[in-house]
């Protein structure tokens, strides 16, 4: 039996699901032999990780953005599984697997009727896995529980399939067992979701209405759009219309990923597909939005559309002060591949001219970064990440503060700050030490839960600026790298919160000033002093430095004066070393920054502020 054509495709016979799991369980390792078994990349042309496109995943093996693929799946007679022998239609729905992504997976999620839920055999469940497997419960969708990595020595399928029975509410004997690497199980766990997946629903006769799950920008094509085909059908001679802003395009091609694009005459219900409108930023075809036709166009969108919000805030400065104009280009460009990223640009006295960018998370502040370094060959320093906070004055007005800078004078009746709710998995060893962090870094036990004897999970309240500092390392640190973490945004909350600035001989450097807790504001003070003292070489004057809460001082170093005359050593009349040695003066000298009489060296805003800022890794 040959597959079906798109737009002609029963929706019985169409299977659509997605692989949840959490970061390196083998979500992608899977995807491909999936592919490979049916027949879309034949082996020679198999090249690993085939859903990975840009380079950047591939070398952090890590999936930014969601794809789609179409895969022909005959299920045999007489198979162990009990599917229905036949010809199907899959489509695979890749989603992101990162915290800052949230709301791409939710959307990518709603596009499913099931999704498997992948977990690492000798890892067992995540917190990611948990983040994740609640997101599908939400979109109501069926749950296939899969143990992959089978075929490795230290796996425990026993073990964990009893832990992800209990969570899924199942029986441990219904837990696939598989290995994405050697294709153990695989063709088994296809005629699964044949057997498990319900086919989509949707009223052919009503007028159009699709998802959009992910939305890319291509140099050649322009913006390549995502859908899934709830209601009606498109065809390639529709005009269409995105629903949020009322916006209409011409449909310039429309197919399916198969797993290159195959054009089409139409996709109609249930079907997963791509639209090329000829628009030149992601931001004219947002993730969530509803498309319809311009004429006999539906009425009411689907639901869930929500605009990405940035929810931190850092500054980006390029270290050549020259390059400002092609950090603004290159700002631009990635602008139309990632409509969650604003800039706007700022000046800093320390750093001159950049911009302040805003970021859907670390991770995404990570990504871009690395791109505009690694695409656009661009050297940038950046200040420490914050997150918005509301600033209440006792006259009523409100402020809202996305930079310290901004971080109101007067009388301040209360700082609002952003709250997380996060889940953090781990050995039951090290509930202790989990507590005692969450504790420095304000946190509120909601809840704790054991998922097996040995592993427990625990759900906290946390300040997200506290997130974005450096509690991701430090939870990595005292687990010994076994903690994950995952968490969503959940309100706001009032707090203490105070802005710092630290000061050279009396000038407040911005670079340097945080907005922290009023109990941490005193380590910040001197951290930074300290630091500083290190990083700043001797001047020919005396250099007090000091951490200050509006006009009080908190905390205070001090650089002794130091003449440095570099002709010192020239005793003698050899004027041509008197010059060299000055010429090699004036060179330095071009790679200070003055902040008032200070000469304080680039390196040393790099440095304070790379210690300043979370390392955090992308990975785990
Ligand atoms: N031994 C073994 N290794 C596997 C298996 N499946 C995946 N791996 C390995 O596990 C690692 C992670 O696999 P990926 O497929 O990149 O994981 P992922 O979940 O897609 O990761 P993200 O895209 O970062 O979320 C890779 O080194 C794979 O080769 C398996 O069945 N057995």
């Amino acid at each position: 039996m040959s597959a079906p054509l798109p737009g002609q495709t029963p929706p019985e016979i169409i299977r659509n699901f997605c692989i949840i799991a959490h970061i390196d369980h083998g979500k992608s390792t899977l995807a491909d032999r999936m592919l490979q078994l049916t027949g879309v990349v034949d082996e020679r042309s198999a090249r690993a990780q085939y859903l990975d496109r840009m380079d950047i995943e591939r070398e952090r093996g890590i999936t930014i953005k969601s794809q789609a693929v179409r895969m022909p799946w005959t299920v045999p007679a007489g198979n162990d599984e009990g599917a229905e022998p036949g010809t199907y239609v899959l489509n695979m729905i890749d989603t992101p697997g990162h915290v800052d992504f949230t709301y791409e997976v939710s959307r990518s999620l709603e596009a499913c009727e099931a999704a498997i839920l992948l977990v690492d055999a000798a890892q067992g469940i995540e917190a990611q896995t948990l983040a994740n497997l609640y997101l599908a419960m939400g979109a109501d969708l069926h749950i296939i529980p899969v143990l992959n990595k089978i075929d490795l020595p230290g796996a425990n399928p026993d073990k964990y399939a009893a832990e992800l029975a209990g969570l899924v509410g199942c029986d441990p004997s219904e837990v696939l067992r598989v290995s994405a690497k050697t294709g153990l199980g695989v063709p088994g766990l296809l005629n699964e979701i044949v057997k498990q997946t319900p086919p989509p629903v949707g009223a052919a006769d009503k007028p159009a209405r699709a998802l959009i799950f992910d939305s890319v920008y291509d140099t050649y094509r322009g913006v390549i759009t995502y859908v899934r085909v709830v209601d009606g059908k498109l065809t390639h001679r529709d005009r269409i219309k995105m629903m949020s802003t009322g916006a209409t395009h011409e449909l310039l091609e429309l197919g399916v990923i198969s797993p290159e694009q195959v054009k089409a005459g139409e996709i109609g219900v249930g079907e997963v597909g791509y639209l090329i409108t000829g628009v030149k930023d992601v931001r004219q075809s947002r993730v969530g939005d509803t498309v319809t036709t311009q004429h006999h166009g539906a009425t009411e969108p689907l639901g869930g559309y929500k605009h990405p919000n940035p929810m931190v805030y850092a500054g980006l400065y390029p270290i050549d002060g020259d390059r400002f104009g092609d950090l603004r280009e290159a700002l631009e460009k990635l602008e139309l591949n990632d409509a969650a990223l604003t800039y706007e640009p700022e000046t800093s006295g320390a750093l001159g001219f950049g911009f302040r960018c805003g970021f859907l998370g670390l991770l995404h502040m990570e990504i871009t970064r690395d791109r505009l370094e690694r695409e656009f060959g661009l050297d940038l320093i950046s200040t420490a990440p914050n997150v918005v906070y509301d600033v209440v004055m006792e006259d009523g007005s409100e402020v809202e503060v996305t930079n310290p800078s901004e971080f109101p004078e007067g009388k301040i009746a209360e700082v609002r700050e952003p709250v997380v709710r996060a889940t953090i998995l781990s050995p039951a060893d090290y509930i202790g030490t989990i507590m005692e962090l969450c504790q420095t870094k304000r946190g509120t036990l909601l809840g704790m839960d054991y998922l097996s004897e040995d592993r427990v999970e625990m759900r906290y309240t946390l300040p997200m600026g506290e997130i974005v500092f450096d509690f991701f390392d430090q939870l990595k640190s005292r687990t010994k790298g076994y903690a994950s973490l995952d968490y969503e945004r959940s309100g706001e909350q009032a707090a203490d919160l105070v802005k710092v600035d630290i000061l050279l001989q009396g000038e407040p450097v911005d670079a340097f000033s945080a907005i922290v807790h009023r109990e941490a504001a005193y380590s910040y003070g001197v951290m930074m002093a300290s630091k500083l003292k290190e990083l700043i070489p001797r001047q020919q004057f005396e250099v007090p430095i000091q951490a200050a809460i509006g006009a009080r001082v908190i905390a205070r170093e001090n650089i002794r004066a130091i003449r440095k005359d570099v002709l010192a050593k020239c005793y003698g009349g050899d004027i041509t070393r008197k010059r060299k040695l000055l010429e090699k003066q004036k060179e330095g000298k071009k790679r200070m920054k003055m902040v008032g009489r200070v000469e304080v060296p680039q390196e040393a805003f790099v440095a304070a502020l790379s210690t300043t800022q979370p390392a955090e890794k992308s990975k785990k």
